[in-house]
């Protein structure tokens, strides 16, 4: 079958989307299916495949996120900034606001000019310094679960962060037993001043580094906070060039509300591809 699909990406992080409102795409976009066209040698290529579903609990969609190795994960910051654009323009008047259901609880999109700004669930299972250690990293591993599992990790100068291996740091937390079985994405950051830091994360299910990650940068903004004091709105600059803006409100010692995600979320291209 021809399968109709949009390009988009969200600082970098890139997205193949498509429309299964009526759900006759379910059965055909299996976990090898996504993962042969997100493979950037021999399909479309993309870090993600973000599918559109109608909605159970009276949101206006839900949404679907899967890895590009075609595995289902629960959220996906910068893919829910897109997923947010894409079902915008689906009707015939351009909306400001959606509303979708993820695994990770139903969250709101907003069109804010150019940008889009997501409400994010409330960040869970927060610990500062894990205790968990990878051999040649001297800095903490910071956990906090912001619709996905994050570690933080604060190195220490940003010319540190550029010469610093992601991959294979990444990837020994990312298979980290006190991370297990889920796993976990890593981002490791610098301060640039306070309340901006940048960051470069290694992407579970992409098994690689990737140009940014959302919820990565929701989960670095919240550490930071909490080891500096710094205020909302923090700033984090992505390894795809992009500077996003994250908010919260605190609610207690390490809890948080109201969390945003602001920033740029592009269409691409469409087409077709035979699958
Ligand atoms: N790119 C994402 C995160 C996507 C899910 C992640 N790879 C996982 O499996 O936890 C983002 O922008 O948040």
């Amino acid at each position: 079958m021809l399968l109709r699909f949009f390009k988009m990406n969200g600082a970098g992080n890139d997205f193949i989307i498509v429309d299964n409102r009526d759900l006759s795409l379910t059965k055909e976009l299996d976990g090898d299916t996504i993962a042969a066209l997100c493979d950037r040698h021999r399909g479309i290529g993309a870090d993600g495949l973000l599918a559109v579903e109608p909605a159970q609990k009276g949101a206006d969609f839900r949404f679907r996120y899967y890895n590009a190795d075609g595995g289902e994960a629960e959220m996906c910051g910068n893919g829910a900034r897109c997923f947010g654009r894409f079902t915008a323009h689906l009707g015939e008047i351009i909306l400001k606001k959606v509303t979708f259901e993820t695994i990770a609880g139903t969250l709101a999109a907003e069109m804010v000019g150019e940008d889009v700004r997501i409400a994010m669930s409330e960040p869970k299972d927060l610990k500062l310094d894990t205790g968990a250690a990878i051999p040649g990293l001297d800095s903490a591993l910071h956990f906090v679960n912001t619709g996905v599992p994050h570690v933080v990790s604060f190195l220490e100068s940003p010319e540190a962060l550029d010469e610093f291996d992601v991959y294979n740091n990444g990837s020994a937390i990312r298979n980290h037993t006190a991370f297990a079985p889920a796993g976990t994405n890593a981002n490791f950051a610098a301060v640039l001043s306070p309340g901006h830091i940048s960051i470069r994360t290694y992407e579970r299910g992409v098994e690689d580094e990737t140009l940014a990650c959302g919820t990565g940068m929701v989960a670095s903004a919240l550490v930071h906070h909490l080891l500096t004091g710094a205020p909302s709105p923090i700033k984090v600059d992505v390894e795809g060039g992009d500077t996003l803006e994250i908010g919260f409100e605190k609610t207690g010692e390490q809890s948080f509300k109201n969390v945003t995600l602001t920033g740029p979320a592009d269409f691409v291209y469409e087409g077709e591809i035979d699958i």
